[in-house]
């Protein structure tokens, strides 16, 4: 497992010396990473792969809290790969896999689908991707989730995204979507709420206590928004990942 040296920082750690003191952790440690990868797996040549090491970053807030939305707007300015882990559940609904009618079900009813199918989806598209640096979206909702993905991908986050948002102007942003989800309805989204703040949270405190927390305000507008994000991607650039 690797070695990380982090203070226990408290879940608000929006200041900008914490930020900068995270975000110096996350450089020591990525570049004492790439250090050892060099030394312990020398390829031809002695020059290191170490890019097979990928960097990642959770993104976690409750539904409508702006977390796609913010992806996107990192993937442009810092060129990450995006995996939503409702989208590649939402394809197996499309694709007819064998267990789509019981992760239609579950989405519907706001509720979590089981670790071992979202961290098979989510293996698989890290594995087949080319990307060294991904941001999974909306993964882990739940400890158990958190404790599945740790185990198979046998390493935890870089970093984890919060965006903080009250519950009220999440409805308002859900039930405005307009993407036709069958879960962008108040019923749903009343359980996903409740899901979130009982299950996810306990992540979100878990991360928190290990010093890899960023929590963003997510009110305003998107750019403002952004302008919260940036910082914490800018800070990180780079030979942490290349
Ligand atoms: N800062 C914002 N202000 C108002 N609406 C927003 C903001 N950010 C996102 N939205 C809109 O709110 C909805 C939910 O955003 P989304 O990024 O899908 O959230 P999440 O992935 O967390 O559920 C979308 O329709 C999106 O366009
Ligand atoms: O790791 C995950 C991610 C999503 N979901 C399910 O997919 C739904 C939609 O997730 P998504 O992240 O797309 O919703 P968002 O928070 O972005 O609105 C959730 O409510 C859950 O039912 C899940 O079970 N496990
Ligand atoms: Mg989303």
């Amino acid at each position: 497992m690797w070695r990380r040296v982090a203070s226990l920082s408290p879940l608000v750690s929006s200041s900008k010396s914490r930020l900068l003191n995270q975000v110096q952790v996350a450089y020591g440690f990525n570049a004492w990473q790439m250090f050892s990868t060099q030394v312990l797996n020398p390829v031809e040549g002695g020059v290191s792969d170490s890019r097979r090491t990928p960097f990642v970053t959770f993104v976690l807030g409750g539904p409508g809290s702006g977390k796609g939305t913010q992806c996107t707007r990192i993937v442009e300015t810092f060129g990450f790969t995006h995996l939503s882990a409702g989208d590649l559940l939402r394809r197996e609904i499309s694709s007819n896999s064998e267990n789509g009618s019981m992760i239609l079900s579950t989405i519907k009813e706001g509720k979590i689908v089981p670790s071992v199918v979202t961290v098979q989806l989510i293996q698989k598209a890290i594995e087949t991707s080319d990307s060294d640096k991904f941001l999974i979206d909306g993964f882990p909702r739940t400890e158990e989730n958190r404790i599945a993905y740790e185990r198979v991908i046998g390493a935890e986050p870089d970093i984890v995204l919060f965006f903080d948002c009250p519950e009220e102007e999440m409805v308002k942003r859900v039930l405005n979507r307009n993407q036709g989800r069958i879960d962008d309805n108040i019923d749903t989204v009343k359980e996903r709420l409740k899901v979130f703040a009982e299950l996810n949270l306990p992540v979100i405190k878990h991360y928190s206590k290990k010093g890899k927390l960023y929590k963003i305000d997510g009110t305003g507008s998107e750019d403002e928004i952004f302008e919260r994000v940036r910082p914490v991607f800018a800070a990180l650039r780079y030979p942490v990942l290349f």
